[in-house]
């Protein structure tokens, strides 16, 4: 079953009288239950792609149909239950409210749902080890580093068990020891059927997925699928890809 069909997908921006092409018409589909990473320079429409897949802004042209419905024909309101109900984010930023401890942020979107403070308290103790919050889960943001609001940004996006978990560049304030730890967890979180779209730029990270677009001047480019490799050795041909991908652009 596909959960995410985007179909020659355009994207302008125009702002001071400059118009830019991010998108110049990207198709792809994800199936339900699948792990992909989507790499490409900076530049090249990887946070353009994720944002309007979680709904946060709208294509110029083409058609986006997240779990059967073309995003274009849903009202606000039916928008703002889908994304609450579906999808989980990670964004760069991290948006996490300075008036909030790290754990009132992690438990607002379930708090927005109704969920009992008890099925919170569990659902934490779930996911906190992995993440390595325990030791400032009762801090504020502004009290904490960037690698650890990425880790408390990590844990609000997971706690509601999402269709769909979007992340940009989730491990991109990590150390290495961090970053896998996160990536085991939305490895985890895969193997209980949720699906992950992945924007990132380690090499490292993108090997814990099952699929890989590359994508280029706002267009997808390339893709590779993991199939039963380890994932040393997927981590080997996404490099050489890249490689190859690169010096074609030059030639
Ligand atoms: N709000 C905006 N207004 C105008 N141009 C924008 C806007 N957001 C992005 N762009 C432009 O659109 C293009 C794609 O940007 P986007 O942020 O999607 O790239 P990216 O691949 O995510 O880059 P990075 O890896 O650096 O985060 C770039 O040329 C960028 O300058």
């Amino acid at each position: 079953m596909k959960i995410l069909e985007l179909q020659d997908v355009k994207k302008t921006y125009r702002s001071r009288g400059i118009e830019t092409q991010a998108l110049k018409g990207v198709n792809f589909s994800v199936d339900e239950g699948e792990f992909i990473a989507i790499m490409g320079e900076s530049g090249s429409g990887k946070t353009t792609l994720l944002n309007l897949v979680a709904t946060l802004d709208q294509p110029t042209s083409g058609s986006i149909i997240l779990e059967g419905q073309n995003l274009a024909h849903l009202k606000e309101k039916d928008i703002t239950a889908f994304r609450r109900n579906e999808l989980g984010f990670v964004f760069q930023t991290f948006n996490l409210l300075d008036q909030f401890t790290n754990r009132d942020n992690i438990y607002l979107p379930l708090v927005l749902s109704g969920v009992r403070a008890e099925e919170m308290k569990s659902r934490l103790a779930e996911i906190q080890d992995q993440l390595m919050i325990g030791d400032f889960v009762d801090k504020y943001p502004y009290e904490i580093s960037g690698g650890q609001k990425q880790r408390i940004a990590t844990a609000r996006a997971i706690i509601t068990k999402p269709a769909l978990l979007l992340a940009d560049e989730p491990t991109g304030s990590l150390d290495s020891a961090s970053a896998d730890a996160i990536m085991r967890l939305f490895t985890r979180i895969n193997e209980n059927a949720q699906t992950i779209l992945m924007v990132t730029h380690s090499l490292r990270s993108a090997s814990y997925a099952r699929r890989v677009l590359f994508i280029k001047d706002g267009i997808v480019f390339h893709e590779l699928y993991r199939g039963e490799e380890d994932q040393e050795a997927f981590m080997e041909r996404i490099h050489q890809a890249q490689t190859v991908l690169r010096k074609k652009v030059l030639a």
